[in-house]
């Protein structure tokens, strides 16, 4: 990388993670606490910026940028980063439907290349519940035509919580 890709990577832009009309913003930290650093824990750094917000029917949703620092394949997000962003945003999915869970299996399906240094949304679904088991599925996409990426997550309740 030249030094002059460097300046403009760490350069700081403004980034809008604005929700849609009818979300609420979720307040994470309060939830789980302060250990979702990897993925939400530099708000105005380069790597990811995250919002979590919830709609009318209590599902997680996310604006999500991905910085400079996310970049696996020239200009496009690293397939860790999305996996990344999957593993916290599904298995908080499952925390704000009321359960204390961690990720004992995690699928995610790469759709399409997602370019770096944009703002893109996460929705996630509680789909079934059996004992301990919580399945999670979600998606990144910026339109309905152009998703990047969708995951299953398979979460277990952790006992005594
Ligand atoms: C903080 C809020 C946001 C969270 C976002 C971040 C999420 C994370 O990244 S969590 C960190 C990554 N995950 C981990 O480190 C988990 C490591 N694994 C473990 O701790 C354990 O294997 C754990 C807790 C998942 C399961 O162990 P244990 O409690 O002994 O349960 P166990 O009896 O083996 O399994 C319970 C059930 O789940 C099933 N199961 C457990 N693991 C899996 C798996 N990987 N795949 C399929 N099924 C599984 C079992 O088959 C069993 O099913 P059934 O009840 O039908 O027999």
């Amino acid at each position: 990388m030249s030094a002059s890709n460097r300046v403009s990577d760490t350069a700081n832009p403004s980034v809008d993670l604005s929700g849609e009309e009818g979300w609420n913003e979720f307040d994470a930290p309060s939830l789980v606490g302060d250990s979702l650093r990897f993925v939400s824990g530099e708000p105005d750094g380069n790597r990811f910026r995250t919002r979590y917000y919830r709609d009318a029917e209590q599902h997680l949703h996310a604006r999500i940028w991905f910085g400079p620092e996310t970049e696996g394949p020239p200009g496009h997000a690293h397939g860790g980063s999305i996996a990344a962003v999957m593993d916290e945003a599904l298995g908080l999915a499952a925390w704000a439907a009321g359960y204390p869970i961690v990720v004992g299996n995690l699928n995610v399906s790469f759709r399409a290349m997602l370019p770096i240094k944009k703002v893109v949304t996460l929705e996630s679904q509680v789909v079934s519940v059996e004992g301990r088991k919580v399945m999670i599925h979600g998606k990144l996409f910026c339109d309905e035509e152009t998703v990047y990426a969708e995951g299953q997550c398979l979460c277990i309740t952790i006992p005594g919580r």
